[in-house]
């Protein structure tokens, strides 16, 4: 668990008439459950990847706790975007699939074994561990795809869009899942969404907005209003 920091963040794409980001500054306290809502467009993705170490900024600097890690290669920085539920691999079973990552990154069978059990358990997923992602419900296969990020234990889980393909009972069920889980964990997280319903359900009203590249941010409790 780490807080991580963007000051003056700037993004352009190439060839683009307008910047994708403008002046981001924004904190998120470590072990907190942040949510940035913005339409479609407003450039969610991209602040999100820039974070990762996916996009590369065109101004300002990106931080985990003290240390200023614009630069740092993404797989070294220890923040992990969960990738949606299609990206599961259909050959392989749930625990392959959840251990995947863990195996490519020379830990030992014990370990992944571990590793898998726990994330397993923590999203009800044990169960199934060795079923193929066709045989599941669309709420479980989307929970692997959160069990594939949670297995790296990263200080910073990014979730982006997470819930799209979602039936309403299932979106709401493992939304609070993702709720509960982060509430547990206290793993740094950034939620990021479209939806106003989902963000309003998460934040307790309290979110970041981004809109045109521009990020408004709520006022702490506690701090002074400029
Ligand atoms: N690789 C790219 N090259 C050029 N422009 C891009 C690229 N990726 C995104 N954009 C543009 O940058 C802007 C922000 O896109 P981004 O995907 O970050 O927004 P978003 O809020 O995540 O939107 P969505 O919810 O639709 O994914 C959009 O105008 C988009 O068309």
């Amino acid at each position: 668990m780490a807080s991580v920091s963007f000051v003056d963040v700037q993004h352009s794409y190439p060839h683009a008439i307008r910047p994708t980001l403008v002046d981001i500054d924004w904190t998120i306290r470590a072990g907190e459950f942040a949510v940035l809502y913005g339409p479609p467009g407003s450039g969610k993705s991209t602040l999100l990847r820039v974070l990762a170490g996916l996009e590369a900024p065109t101004g300002g600097a990106v931080f985990r706790g003290d240390l200023d890690i614009t630069r740092m290669p993404a797989p070294d920085r220890d923040i992990v975007m969960a990738l949606d539920s299609y990206a599961l691999y259909p050959h392989l079973s749930v625990a392959d699939n959840l251990g995947f990552v863990l195996r490519l990154a020379g830990l030992s069978s014990e370990e992944i074994e571990q590793r898998v059990a726990q994330a397993a358990e923590q999203l009800e997923l044990t169960e199934v561990l060795a079923s193929a992602p066709a045989a599941l419900t669309s709420a479980q296969r989307h929970r692997v795809a959160l069990g594939r990020a949670l297995v790296r234990r990263p200080s910073v889980l990014l979730l982006d869009e997470p819930l799209n393909q979602l039936g309403e009972e299932d979106h709401e069920q493992v939304r609070e899942q993702i709720r509960t889980l982060q509430a547990a964990l206290r793993i740094t997280t950034i939620y990021a969404t479209s939806s106003q319903d989902d963000a309003q359900a998460l934040s307790g009203g309290t979110m970041a907005v981004l809109d045109k590249g521009r990020l408004t941010v709520p006022v702490r409790e506690g701090t002074a209003a400029p």
